[in-house]
Order: C-alpha cells, then structure tokens, then sequence
C-alpha cells in the first residue's frame, strides 16, 4: 500500500496571536501551494528522494532534511509502543520556497509524519503526531512552536492552548474573507527572525497585545468581522521584522487603502498577507502585489482562503 499525503501554506502568528495563533490557506484556483510525500514499500529500512520546483533549496544531504529526522522519531515513537516498523521509501515533492514565512518546514513535516503514520495504520493519534512535528519545527527554528504544524496538519484558523493534553484547539472564522499571500522570492530564515526580537517588552506592549488577541479571537467566536479585523495587530514581532521585509509598510498602505481589512508578515516573513471580504478587491490588491512587492521571479502572489482541511490523502502515487 502506498499513500500521498498534502500538507497546505500556513500564516504563522497571523499578526495577533504570535506564536499561539496560525491559520492554512490554499488557493482559490486550485494551485498546490504545500509540499506532497509519498510512502511507500521500500527494499531498505529507510530512503528518501526529492523533486519539485524548489527541490534545489534543499539540503544536499538526505540526513539534514527534516523528512529524515521526521521518520527518525517516529521510529522511536513506535519502539516505545512496541510496534513494528516497515521498510519505507519516501518521495518529498517540494512545492514551497524555504524561508518563506508560508510555513514551509511544516509542510515537510505534517506531510512526511502524516504519511508515515497513514502508512503504518495510524498508530499514533491526533496528539501524539502533532506533538512529534512540533518537536520537528522546534529542530529548525530553534524553539517550540505550533503555529504553523497545527493548522497545516488540522487545517482552519488554530489556537495553541497547550493545556489538559491538548496542544491545539480550532477557532471559527470569516466564510468570506479572502487572503492575498505576497511572498516577494527573497529567503528570511525564521531562526534569525526570531534571534532579532526583543527578550523582554514594555508593559503597554504586553497590554495591547492581551487586549489585541483576547478581542480578535472573543470577534471570531460572537460573529463580529469588522472588529476582529481590527485586531489584526502585531505589537510582538512586526515593528522589529518590518526591516527585513523591502516594501511592506508601502505594500500594506497601498492595501488598506485599496479597501483591505487587514495586513501583515505571514510568520516570519517575507511573505505578507492581507485580508479581503470582496473578491476583485483580492484580485486587485495581488496585481499590484505582483507588481511592487514582488523581487523576483521566485516570487508569486495567490489569493487564498483557509483551508478547512489541513493535511490530507491525494492519492497513491505522485
Ligand atoms: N524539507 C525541508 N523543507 C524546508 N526546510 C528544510 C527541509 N529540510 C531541512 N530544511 C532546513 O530547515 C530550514 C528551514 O528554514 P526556515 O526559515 O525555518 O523555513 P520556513 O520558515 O520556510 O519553514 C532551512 O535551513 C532548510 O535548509
Ligand atoms: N511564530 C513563528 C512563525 C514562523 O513561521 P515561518 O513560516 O516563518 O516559519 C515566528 O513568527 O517566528
């Protein structure tokens, strides 16, 4: 038997809610904009190809690609269960930039564990599995965080309440918002984006960020769009990797007066995101994306909605 596994783009933080807060988006014109993997029947324990347009941006060693480690510790997760362990041939298709700010190590990690568990009958569940891509996004980035694995392996807009046993809890969001990913073809690598903020912040900040999160997500939960667009704001993270973005404060002005109701830095950037409740404002608002946020021709401009699903089974073969 042999499964393919998709795992979406996610917005890590989505302005408000760092670290705890993340939503999946996919295309509205059906683009994969996620990485696939296939597993199957392998003739050694363990082996790995790569293909897809940004398979050149990998690393050149199989070992210190994430899917190695990700089949690494899934291992000893069923060691620990006593559960045996087939041999498995796994085929990374690597359709996301790295250093996007599109969740791009998480798409390799939901799709590569998701796949290994589908091939192995699923003896891990919903938990476990999470915990261990969290434990893999925490390898590359440097610290735990789920913002990104959450919605990409769950789908929807996803809040880390990591209490009780469980790390992520899904929040209801806008049927009708669109989101405008801008992502210019330039690489900020998350661990140096986090390595640039603050360790400690100012009481007010701390405030307004309590205050910006708790009204956003209390909106999202009464119904109210216009007030949780309103909260879309960032006190944590965006004044200090705004730097690292070229254009975005010019981009996001051009947005908000194009009848935008918010934007901001998808993760850590450089990608950029902006919310929309009317379509030709999303489309109008991407073709001037394309043409000023976008550097080179590594860069593309999608408009989105989130995508309900998370990872999921395309098929058997790639
Ligand atoms: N399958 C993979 N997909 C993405 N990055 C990988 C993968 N395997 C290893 N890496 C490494 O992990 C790091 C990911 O960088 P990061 O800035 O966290 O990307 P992103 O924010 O897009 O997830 C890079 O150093 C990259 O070489
Ligand atoms: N909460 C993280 C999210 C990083 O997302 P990525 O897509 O840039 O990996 C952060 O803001 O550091």
């Amino acid at each position: 038997m042999s499964v393919v596994v998709y795992a979406p783009a996610s917005i890590g933080n989505v302005s408000v809610g760092f670290d705890v807060l993340g939503a999946a988006v996919s295309p509205i014109d059906g683009t994969l904009l996620g990485d696939r993997v296939l597993a199957e029947q392998g003739s050694q324990p363990f082996s790995l190809s790569c293909v897809g347009a940004f398979v050149d941006k990998l690393p050149k060693q199989a070992e210190e690609n994430i899917v190695y480690r990700c089949w690494q510790v899934f291992a000893r997760e069923l060691d620990k269960k006593g559960a045996a362990l087939k041999p498995v041939a796994l085929t990374l298709e690597k359709n996301m930039p790295i250093g996007s700010g599109l969740g791009s190590s998480a798409c390799s990690i939901v799709a590569a564990l998701d796949a290994l568990n589908r091939f192995h009958d699923q003896p891990l569940d919903e938990t476990e599995l999470l915990a261990l891509m969290g434990e893999m996004e925490a390898e590359i980035s440097g610290s735990l965080h789920y913002d990104n694995v959450a919605p990409c392996y769950l789908g929807g807009l996803q809040f880390m309440v990591e209490e009780l046993g469980i790390i992520s809890q899904s929040v209801p969001c806008f049927d009708n918002w669109y989101w405008v990913m801008a992502y210019p073809g330039i690489k900020v690598p998350t661990a140096e984006a986090r390595a640039i903020l603050p360790s400690q912040y100012r009481r007010q900040d701390v405030i307004a960020h309590g205050r910006y999160l708790g009204g956003f997500i209390h909106a999202c939960h009464s119904g109210q769009p216009e007030l949780a667009a309103k909260m879309i704001k960032d006190v944590v993270a965006e004044p200090y990797r705004e730097r690292l973005l070229p254009c975005f404060a010019k981009a996001r002005q051009y947005a908000l007066e194009a009848g935008a109701l918010a934007s901001g830095i998808s993760g850590s950037g450089p990608t950029m995101f902006t919310v929309c409740d009317d379509l030709e404002v999303a489309k109008r608002i991407a073709r001037w994306l394309q043409d000023h946020y976008v550097q080179n021709e590594e860069g593309f401009v999608h408009v989105c909605r989130l995508d309900g699903q998370g990872s999921r089974v395309t098929g058997s073969e790639l």
